[in-house]
């Protein structure tokens, strides 16, 4: 079914939500009046294409189209879910709002992506949309804070979740929310900081990412400050750093003045400590470690590292084609490339052992298998490559299963990209017995199911690469 977004106003985060649709395989249609917004929204997708493929195991969808429009009226047109993304003034958002009212399909979500304001503002004059707050990088960061009509905001869950985000449903509206509440408190502080001459901006910035900016990634403020109170607990917390809390420790009620001086001097110590970056250099950063950050988080199915591995889940299962079956499909990350600018001959390995794993679960022998005592290990691996794989690559590949009887699983695996043989893999198992660390027949069923495959696989012809040894000419 093609889905289609409609992005009003394209610049940072409008921008970041056309990456997010678009790779998510919608149509997204953007209007922005800025003459540069075709190349700037460009930049933005190409950074989310080279960094939000690699926080999955496998390919998303294919892109859906994306096209820019004079008019917001042609945007809009058709479209299922309509992401205002104007600049952050009320006025103009009343005006944008007004139109897209009139001109989106009447069951289109109408979100806006507001960081301050409350949905009641936002339709006082009458035009439906809820808040759909999200965060910058959008195409990364899974949080959206939804605020407003509750049918809508539901309606809005499921189509958010299904483009890999996790939306937080507000209980009541509130000014900014409830992250940028948090984020505003310690921004003012931050600069009270630097008024006082307390800290520069950089030792500001290391404060937080030397320290409790790694904790709350994982673990918000609340689990980290329950683990904070030791054995003790929460509780324990709460009563000894308490009354910390009506110390001088802050001076959050008050706002510094924004004097000139204050705006240079933070603007120059930014420059020290940044400046001989450029900003699609930072972001580019930015994005490598963000990747880094969700794949760890997505290891120990932690925080917004969980989110990503329940969409992948939803994704659609790999289809069986050429008699062989595909077990792996997916897009060759940055973090994958090395020196030689291809992809590096150790994540031949991995892409193997994921397909290993999958045939694993074809034959029965997945997680819940596992979790009862049984398992296969690896005994042997033999990789050929063939020809070099580039960053974005999109790859498959199919596994047919040499032989498969008694305590034996033989599999060779082809890695392709497109028509093209990059590599090939062939790998020996053994079935364990994960008590006694002994080899032993696997339970009837896995038995079975690896002995018919190995029954129709045995009848193709056996690839040339199999049973190779190194130094052998192709
Ligand atoms: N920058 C950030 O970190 C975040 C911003 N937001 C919210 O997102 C919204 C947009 O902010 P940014 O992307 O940062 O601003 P921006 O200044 O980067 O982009 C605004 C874009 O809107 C376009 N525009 C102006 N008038 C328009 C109109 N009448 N119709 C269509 N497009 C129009 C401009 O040409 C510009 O490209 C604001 O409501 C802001 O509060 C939300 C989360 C984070
Ligand atoms: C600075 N800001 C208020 C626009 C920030 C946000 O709204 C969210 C974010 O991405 O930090």
């Amino acid at each position: 079914m093609t889905r289609k977004a409609a992005i009003i106003g394209g610049g940072v985060i409008g921008g970041g939500w056309a990456a997010r649709f678009l790779l998510n395989g919608w149509d997204v249609a953007i209007f922005d009046p800025d003459p540069e917004a075709k190349r700037k929204i460009g930049e933005v997708i190409d950074g989310a294409r080279r960094s939000l493929p690699a926080l999955y195991d496998r390919a998303l969808p294919p892109e859906g189209s994306l096209s820019f429009h004079d008019g917001l009226d042609d945007a809009v047109a058709g479209a299922n879910w309509v992401q205002e993304s104007v600049p952050e003034r009320l006025d103009l958002k009343h005006k944008v709002l007004a139109k897209l009212d009139q001109a989106a399909p009447v069951d289109a979500i109408i979100g806006s992506s507001t960081s301050g304001f409350k949905p009641s503002q936002l339709t006082a004059q009458g035009a439906r949309a809820i808040v759909a707050h999200p965060f910058n990088p959008v195409y990364l960061l899974p949080l959206v804070e939804l605020v407003g009509d509750r049918d809508q905001c539901a309606k809005a869950d499921s189509i958010l979740r299904d483009i890999g985000m996790r939306p937080l449903t507000l209980r009541k509206e509130i000014d900014a929310h409830i992250a940028d509440r948090l984020l505003e408190a310690v921004w003012r502080e931050c600069l009270w900081l630097v008024t006082d001459g307390i800290a520069t901006t950089e030792e500001i910035d290391d404060a937080i990412r030397m320290g409790f900016g790694l904790r709350w990634a994982q673990m918000g403020i609340f689990e980290t400050y329950r683990v904070a109170g030791g054995e003790a607990g929460m509780k324990h917390f709460m009563e000894q750093f308490g009354p910390a809390l009506s110390w001088p420790w802050t001076k959050l009620m008050d706002v510094p003045e924004f004097t000139p001086e204050l705006v240079d001097l933070i603007a120059t110590q930014s420059d020290r400590q940044s400046g001989q970056m450029s900003i699609r250099q930072l972001e580019r950063l930015r994005d490598d470690n963000l990747v880094g950050i969700l794949r760890a988080l997505r290891r120990n199915q932690a925080g917004a590292g969980k989110v990503i591995a329940d969409h992948e889940a939803g994704f659609p299962p790999l289809p069986h084609s050429d008699q062989l079956i595909e077990t792996v499909h997916r897009v060759v990350p940055s973090s994958w490339t090395d020196y030689n600018g291809h992809m590096n001959e150790a994540h031949y390995l991995e892409i193997g052992t994921q397909a290993t794993d999958r045939m694993m679960e074809i034959v029965g022998a997945g997680p819940d298998y596992i979790a009862r005592g049984k398992s296969y290990f690896t005994v042997e691996n033999h990789i050929s490559y063939l020809a070099e794989a580039k960053e974005g690559a999109t790859l498959r590949v199919t596994t047919q299963v040499l032989a498969g009887e008694g305590k034996k699983m033989h599999l060779f695996h082809r890695i392709q990209n497109g028509e093209t043989l990059v590599a090939t893999m062939e790998t020996m198992l053994l079935h364990v017995d994960l008590d006694s660390r002994r080899s032993c027949p696997p339970e009837g069923e896995v038995a079975e199911a690896l002995a018919q495959l190995a029954t129709r696989h045995t009848a193709l012809p056996r690839p040339d690469q199999a049973g190779r040894h190194v130094g052998q000419r192709a």
